[in-house]
């Protein structure tokens, strides 16, 4: 029986109660304005946890980690860890800034990129440290394994005058420097890039390769000479023999007045074409040295170096 009475006046009540309104909303008896407010905090502290998951190597990460390029380093920094040639090579470089000498034509300061994550991947350290000095008739191997940072470098630096067969479909992907510069012809590429592609004659838009449809490798010969800084990523690549004799030879002419920097993993294409390489591993500038002589060594190829250092050896700290 009082059950019974009690569900009736349950049911009398809810007949009576048209639920909650806006109006209701300052009416602190019922809670509702704070219920609100709790809400949409809740909703902001979600979307900031989400976010902060999905970009965890740029909020956690990093914040944990030192960023590697927060500080100028100089040679002194690295000069513990750092082999000779490395070292050397870095100290030429800070000559250079201090003296300038328009003999070389590429100076590399501290370059550095950092790849942001993206899509649930960390951010990837893709060249650390590289301080380099390239002077004019010199032709440069960039060698290193796959994922090593050697086209990340070129794209900092430079153009890319990419292999034949993809001359076409091979964008430009100019890559902005996260830490240091280059000096391209005494030019800042971090503040006078606009005047870099005007003293080279080139022009970064994707339209002008177009114009490029019928190249070949008399074409290679002139877009070739007619640079002070020319930059190859693996230009070999897919050409039949022959074709790559010729590719060689236009290299070996146009060397003379200008620097070519050649990205290979043909130790044959280094050897033959290159008065030094180096070796880029995980981002890093390993080993530099002579192409040819296979930093002085005896009975050790260029190939013998590289897979050594490739697979973390320091045992060519020769100059
Ligand atoms: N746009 C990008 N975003 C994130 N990571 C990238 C990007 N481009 C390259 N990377 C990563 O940076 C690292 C260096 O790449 P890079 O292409 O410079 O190497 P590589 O030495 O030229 O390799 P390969 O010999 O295969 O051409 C690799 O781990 C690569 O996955």
């Amino acid at each position: 029986m009082f059950h019974e009475f009690s569900i009736k006046a349950h049911e009398a009540r809810l007949s009576h109660t048209s639920g909650m309104a806006w109006e209701d909303l300052n009416d602190r008896s019922n809670g509702l304005k704070e219920l609100l407010i709790i809400m949409v905090a809740e909703w902001f502290v979600f979307l900031f946890v989400s976010y902060c998951l999905d970009n965890k190597s740029s909020v956690f990460y990093f914040r944990r980690k030192p960023n590697p390029f927060s500080q100028r380093t100089s040679s002194r920094d690295f000069s513990s860890a750092e082999k000779a040639d490395i070292a050397q090579e870095r100290e030429k470089v800070e000559e250079l800034l201090v003296r300038p000498d328009r003999s070389y034509s590429i100076v590399c300061d501290n370059l550095g990129k950092v790849y942001p994550g993206m899509d649930g991947n960390p951010r990837k350290l893709a060249v650390h440290g590289l301080s380099l000095a390239l002077g004019r008739g010199e032709c440069f191997g960039i060698l290193g394994p796959n994922g090593a940072g050697k086209s990340t470098f070129i794209k900092m630096v430079s153009i890319i005058v990419p292999p034949i067969d993809t001359m076409f479909t091979q964008m430009i992907g100019l890559t902005w420097p996260s830490a240091g510069t280059a000096f391209v012809e005494g030019l800042n590429i971090q503040t006078e890039l606009e005047r870099v592609y005007t003293s080279m004659g080139v022009c970064p838009q994707h339209e002008q390769w177009k114009n490029l449809l019928a190249v070949s490798i008399y074409s290679m010969e002139e877009l070739v000479t007619s640079k002070l800084v020319v930059y190859m990523d693996e230009p070999s690549t897919g050409l039949d023999p022959a074709s790559r004799n010729e590719l060689w030879k236009v290299v070996m002419r146009a060397k003379r007045n200008k620097v070519i920097i050649i990205t290979t993993h043909s130790m044959e294409e280094a050897e033959h074409l290159c008065d030094r390489v180096g070796i880029f591993v995980d981002g890093r500038l390993e080993c530099i040295g002579n192409a040819k002589q296979a930093w002085g060594i005896a009975d050790t190829t260029l190939e013998d170096v590289f897979i050594k250092v490739a697979r973390g050896a320091k045992a060519f700290n020769v100059i």
